[in-house]
């Protein structure tokens, strides 16, 4: 960092502002100072738990204290270069000129932006937004806070573990420091980590290496969840009121809601990279409901709005808690989902199968601290709970009130702190995968661009094979595969996808599935799905062959055939349901009443095609063609005793399809 700016990057909670402050003759004391705050959402778009709002509105109400006149500027930039494709580091491409930031995602985002903003509001700030580069928005930020007379300038954010992001945090910063030098402004740039459930000080590790941007000394260790997130969560009322300038500059216009707008507004090749999406996915960018519509696919496994509190409706649904008079209790109505989480967590289907909690932890809209506090009030709702049963059956004595529910809370506590999950433990495997998060989020902190090497972080060599076309059929669920088909066809249309669903591929590169996903999760993490790839593909910590053999993964995790008969109309018919797992090997009865018919449709029947309406009812139809594996099924199909081969009529065995090219 240079000029009269000094970085400091915070990991505590406690206010950062005099550490950042520089020189005596740029003091901040006095009553005409107006010193003026920006925090940069990225990631983190949220109120709770979120360290670099808290920090800058503990200075500035000391500020307030002391008769000055603040400024909090919050601002998100929407980084252009998101909508366009990845500068191309794969050789032949093969149409894969897609945007980073693909549809769903951005749906997701702007909706969380939305939310954001309306929570502000509600506490008399705002959140100023704009499309472009952020390193340009800081500078006209720095000018609208200096032409409202600003005495100093501070820069609050978070930092992101992706390994492209410290070279943006640092041109950001050093066009914040070069707007504050023209305009003769002090000023100091505040970084905090906030998007794991583990601080890296806590690590017994040096997660950065010496002199790496990130560096410089991280002071203080953030405690893990419990009361820091909901002592921060009460400041949240702190802001201040933003420059009504801010609106003259554009900066608090109505967000976008039309996602094809967005990617035309940031030029032609954000445009082009989208027309690509939509051919490799055959996917249109029209037919995806607009943001904040309230409108989803029904088949849709995430049928929420994005927002903070959505994700905490979502979070104490799926643990089963309720907020009555300021507290949380139990609800009674019915079984909560976490119940039966180890069990139903590697379904492919429904939306309470797993917790669908990765988009809001991937958009910051929920901290995995607070996930992790949401835990805890349940571990002492249980706590509370097994005593009260205790001292029915008079194995407790009746102490007072106030002091047993003490000891409850004592207890809760010290059981949500970590240990491995047992077989009969339910919320303490959510624990754990939020753990597995972190580990994703820590090993791509450390390893950066290496993870996304071919051979990845273990170097390992191996010639990697590429097939375009089978890349295509892959994206589009045309595979002749129906777990595999039905999973694709899923991620396609609504930007999601089973975790065991994202473990099927096809033995070719693993970047080009990297890339695929990148711009097609609603959920996207950089450091979770390149880390996840590199796991799946062998180069990643784990040395073990991961490779699943897909059919019989349908099968096990999916035995009913639910997603398949979802989002594969042409098979939903088959009965039993089974048989849509392997078709192939469907007698040709049960294939013929279900109106299946297998290979590839003859080119007549496609000639014709229609309208798009026309298109869309025939997708929903059931029965139709339905192609014949691309590679062969057999090998597909594991012998282990959970993944039996379907059964199938003795003529049929001796019948294996050939693969469909
Ligand atoms: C190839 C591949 C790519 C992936 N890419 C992403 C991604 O970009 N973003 C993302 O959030 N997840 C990714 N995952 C991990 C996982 O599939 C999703 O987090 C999960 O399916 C989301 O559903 P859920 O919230 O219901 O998760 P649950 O299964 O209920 O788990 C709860 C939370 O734990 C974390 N978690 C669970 N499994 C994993 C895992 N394997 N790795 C890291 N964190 C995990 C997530 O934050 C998740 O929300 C990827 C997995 C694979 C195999």
């Amino acid at each position: 960092m240079s000029g009269g700016c000094q970085a400091v990057v915070s990991a505590g909670c406690s206010g950062v502002a005099a550490a950042g402050a520089p020189a005596a003759a740029h003091s901040d004391s006095g009553p005409t100072r107006k010193p003026a705050a920006l925090i940069w959402f990225r990631n983190d778009l949220r109120l709770a738990d979120h360290e670099p709002l808290h920090s800058a509105a503990a200075d500035l109400q000391h500020c307030l204290s002391q008769g000055q006149s603040p400024l909090l500027l919050p601002f998100y930039c929407l980084d252009e270069r998101e909508l366009a494709p990845r500068a191309g580091e794969l050789p032949q491409e093969g149409g894969l000129d897609i945007p980073q930031l693909g549809p769903h995602r951005l749906r997701l985002l702007l909706e969380a932006c939305a939310s954001l903003r309306a929570a502000l509001r509600r506490l008399g700030s705002d959140l100023l937004a704009a499309q472009g580069r952020p390193e340009a928005l800081v500078g006209r930020l720095v000018a609208l806070a200096a032409a409202a007379g600003s005495s100093s300038m501070a820069l609050h954010h978070h930092m992101s573990p992706d390994a492209a992001s410290a070279d943006l945090e640092d041109a950001v910063a050093a066009a914040f420091e070069a707007a504050a030098a023209r305009h003769g402004l002090p000023c100091s740039v505040h970084r905090y980590w906030g998007c794991t459930l583990y601080h890296p000080d806590d690590l017994p590790f040096h997660l950065w290496a010496c002199g790496s941007a990130s560096s410089g000394g991280r002071p203080g260790a953030a405690a893990v969840a419990g009361p820091a997130a909901e002592q921060q969560q009460q400041q949240r009322g702190q802001c201040s009121r933003v420059n009504p300038a801010a609106a003259e500059a554009g900066l608090l216009g109505p967000l976008p809601t039309d996602l094809a707008s967005v990617y035309s507004a940031a030029g032609g090749a954000a445009t082009a990279a989208l027309a690509c999406w939509e051919a490799l996915g055959a996917v249109r960018c029209a037919a995806l409901a607009p943001a904040c519509s309230g409108r989803h696919d029904a088949r849709s496994a995430l049928p929420f709005g994005m927002g903070e509190e959505q994700a905490v409706q979502r979070l104490r649904y799926y643990l089963g808690l309720e907020e009555s008079d300021g507290h949380s209790v139990r609800s009674v109505d019915q079984e909560a989902p976490i119940a039966t989480y180890r069990e139903t967590r590697m379904q492919p289907f429904g939306v309470d199968s797993s917790a669908k909690l990765s988009a809001f932890l991937s958009l910051g809209c929920l901290s995995p601290r607070t996930a992790h506090a949401e835990v805890a009030r349940l571990a002492v709702l249980e706590q509370q709970q097994q005593q009260q049963q205790r001292r029915r059956r008079g194995q407790a004595s009746s102490g007072d009130a106030a002091a047993t529910a003490a000891v409850a809370a004592a207890a809760g506590e010290a059981a949500a702190a970590w240990r491995e999950p047992q077989a009969g433990d339910t919320w303490r495997w959510l624990l754990m995968h939020l753990a597995i998060r972190d580990f994703f989020v820590f090993t791509a902190v450390k390893e950066g661009d290496a993870l996304e090497a071919p051979g990845g972080i273990r170097g390992r060599a191996v010639e990697w094979r590429r097939d375009d076309e089978l890349f295509r059929r892959w994206a589009q669920g045309q595979t002749g595969l129906p777990f595999v088909d039905a999973c694709m066809r899923e991620l396609g249309a609504t930007g999601f996808m089973s975790n065991r669903g994202r473990q099927n591929e096809l033995c070719l590169d693993w970047r080009l599935g990297l890339r695929y996903f990148e711009s097609c999760l609603a959920d996207h993490e950089w450091a979770l799905n390149a880390g996840n790839w590199a796991y799946c593909a062998g180069t990643g910590s784990d040395p073990r062959d991961r490779r699943f053999k897909t059919v019989s993964q349908g099968e096990r995790y999916d035995p009913e055939a639910r997603l398949i008969q979802a989002w594969v109309p042409q098979l939903a018919a088959l009965r039993p349901a089974q048989l849509a797992h392997q078709p192939w090997a469907a007698p040709p009865a049960a294939l013929a009443a279900a109106g299946v018919r297998l290979g590839c449709e003859p080119q007549a029947a496609t000639a014709e095609a229609g309208t798009e309406r026309q298109e869309q009812q025939k997708q929903q139809q059931l029965g139709g063609w339905y192609p014949l594996p691309v590679v062969d099924p057999a090998s597909q199909i594991g012998k282990g005793p959970k993944q039996k081969q379907a059964a199938r009529p003795r003529e049929q065995r001796q019948q294996q399809p050939q693969p469909q090219k």
